[in-house]
């Protein structure tokens, strides 16, 4: 039996079962990720996160999407990690090493820095990462950004016009982006952004911490606002900071559901 305590928690909606695994061996694969993550039979999810020791930070954490895939980076998660963890926690992750903070009600986290070059989105071959030329249907002209994980950003006049979980799962996977890819909706009104993000291994969901950060960094680079913005997402908001050359800072609120216990062994 392997018994272990989790935590539930939400970003903006943005749901997790955080298990920690410093103190014990804790193997999980795919199919037990989206066991534990399933909704019907499962604990239920948009991520599982599992947290490990590690020799370079104070801790590693492991991320995994509601289908089962181990995925690099994610934004809401890290700021949960951070408020669980206490004052300030270096937090090593498949994709860099993060640093987050504990504030009243949430966190604020020092995201990394964001890539552009075809090769670290990555793209299937090169390409302008500011204006790619490719569209679906009325999508175009989209940038994309490696803020950790891989996201391709559409700016459109009215976000809720368009067909997103129809085209979200047909973009994710198309061939020019062969680590996949999460999609993003972006609407700017002022200096703010409006935005609905698909996510890659998970669907459409209330807030997408990274997905903030790609649009916050393509927006700014587009010089279409001026940092910081306010992202708003059906989940709530997101304050994000980058200047040009440097790591993104996200603040935001977070949320601790519940706390339990389970055999893993029963998952997959
Ligand atoms: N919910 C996340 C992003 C989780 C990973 C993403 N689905 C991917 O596959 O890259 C966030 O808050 O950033």
């Amino acid at each position: 039996m392997t018994l272990g305590q989790f935590h539930k928690m939400h970003g903006l909606g943005n749901d997790f079962v955080v298990i920690d695994a410093r103190e014990y061996a804790l193997e999980i694969y795919p199919v037990r990720a989206a066991a534990i993550a399933n909704r019907k039979n499962g604990i239920g999810c948009d991520q599982l996160i599992v947290l490990r020791s590690s020799d370079k930070a104070d801790v590693k954490m492991q991320i995994f999407n509601a289908d089962g895939s181990e995925v690099e980076s994610c934004g809401n998660a890290t700021r949960c990690v951070a408020k669980l963890l206490g004052d300030t926690t270096s937090i090593e992750t498949e994709g860099g090493m993060l640093l987050g903070r504990a504030i009243d009600g949430g966190a604020i986290v020092d995201m990394g820095k964001p890539r552009f070059e075809w090769e670290a989105i990555p793209l299937a071959y090169a390409m302008d990462s500011l204006h790619m030329p490719i569209g679906w249907e009325d999508l175009h002209d989209p940038v994309v950004v490696n803020v950790g994980n891989p996201h391709v950003i559409f700016f459109v006049d009215d976000i809720n016009n368009v067909p997103l979980e129809r085209l979200g799962p047909i973009i994710e996977v198309d061939p020019v982006f062969p680590e996949k890819v999460n999609v993003n909706i972006a609407h700017i009104s002022g200096n703010s952004i409006y935005l609905r993000v698909w996510e890659r291994g998970v669907g459409v969901t209330l807030a997408c911490g990274t997905g903030a950060c790609a649009t916050a960094v393509a927006a700014i680079r587009r010089g279409l606002v001026k940092g910081p913005v306010d992202v708003h997402l059906p989940g709530g908001i997101l304050n994000i900071a980058w200047e040009d050359g440097g790591s993104i800072s996200m603040q935001g609120p977070t949320t601790y559901v519940f706390s339990g216990e389970a055999d893993w062994n029963n998952f997959g």
